[in-house]
């Protein structure tokens, strides 16, 4: 693997004059629900501090994917997985690994916004309490409050922390869950087509909060919206029928992809 000091993905990440270091890597990942296959043989690394965007038409495999990188799968009975999914170099699928503490470090924000029924200060102090990251009230106000900061959602609702998260708009409520991923310093971030139940004002939003986190996190998002996979992301991986037809720069991929059903599926020829 690629080892790079702090300060040199710093200035990767500044000038993106050299590739940066792998922070996830698939290889050779088979997905199977029950008898049917949904991935076949997927290689793909995910680089550090970038957005990486998995796109392709609907059931291509690319939910199924970003859930193999936190063993989201795992939670459905008839999913099985095999090939290698590495954390730094260390495989996640190892019986030795938390699932718990996995999904600490590689969080999860749903195509839905789905706020737990508590207070907004409640859903971003459950992960740090449950996980014992804070020793005082105190600290978790910080970490409350930070949180929410980064989220972009502070100072929309820093004088009702105690009213129902549910009770956000939509947009809000989206940025709460971001929140709440953060509130337990993840790694990397998965999202699954998080602005599908987004207005376009709400959306802007949340692509904007996403470029300012690849700064400190490494993303990977889901998405339909080919303007979205083009706005946000710095890397493009395109699926087609449980097949990864090709990765590269999403300047290269929406310009000059290698591959004709790349080609194809970003001018809407299909999907
Ligand atoms: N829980 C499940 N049980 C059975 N089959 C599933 C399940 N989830 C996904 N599949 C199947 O696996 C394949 C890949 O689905 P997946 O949801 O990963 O595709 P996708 O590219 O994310 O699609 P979409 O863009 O429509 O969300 C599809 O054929 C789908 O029907």
């Amino acid at each position: 693997m690629n080892m790079l000091t702090d300060a040199a993905v710093e200035e990767a990440v500044q000038n993106r004059t050299e590739e940066l270091p792998v922070k996830m890597r698939g290889t050779k990942v088979r997905v199977f629900y029950g008898e049917k296959q949904a991935l076949f043989d997927v290689d793909l690394d995910v680089r550090q501090k970038q957005v990486t965007a998995l796109i392709g038409p609907s059931g291509c495999g690319k939910s199924t994917f970003l859930r193999c990188l936190n063993r989201m799968n795992d939670t459905i009975d008839i999913c099985r997985v095999e090939g290698e999914i590495a954390l730094d170099g260390q495989d996640i699928y190892d019986p030795k690994v938390d699932v718990v503490e996995l999904r600490a470090r590689v969080g999860m924000v749903f195509q839905k916004p789905n706020p737990f029924p508590k207070s907004i200060y409640e859903n971003i102090a459950y992960g740090p309490r449950i996980h014992g990251l804070v020793s005082s009230k105190s600290a978790l106000d910080e970490v409350v409050e930070s949180s929410l900061q980064k989220a972009g959602l502070f100072n929309e609702v820093k004088d009702r922390l105690h009213e129902a998260g549910t009770g956000l708009s939509g947009g809000q409520q989206q940025r709460l869950c971001i929140a709440r991923a953060i509130a337990v310093s993840p790694e990397v971030i998965l999202m699954d087509e998080p602005c599908s139940a987004l207005d376009p004002i709400a959306t802007a939003k949340v692509e904007e909060l996403i470029d300012e986190l690849r700064e400190n996190y490494t993303i990977v998002i889901v998405t339909h919206s080919m303007q979205q996979a083009a706005r946000v992301s710095q890397r493009t991986a395109m699926f087609h029928l449980g097949n990864l037809v090709e990765e590269g720069p999403t300047d290269k991929m929406f310009t000059n992809p290698d591959d004709k059903r790349t080609q194809d599926y970003i001018t809407g020829r299909f999907g």
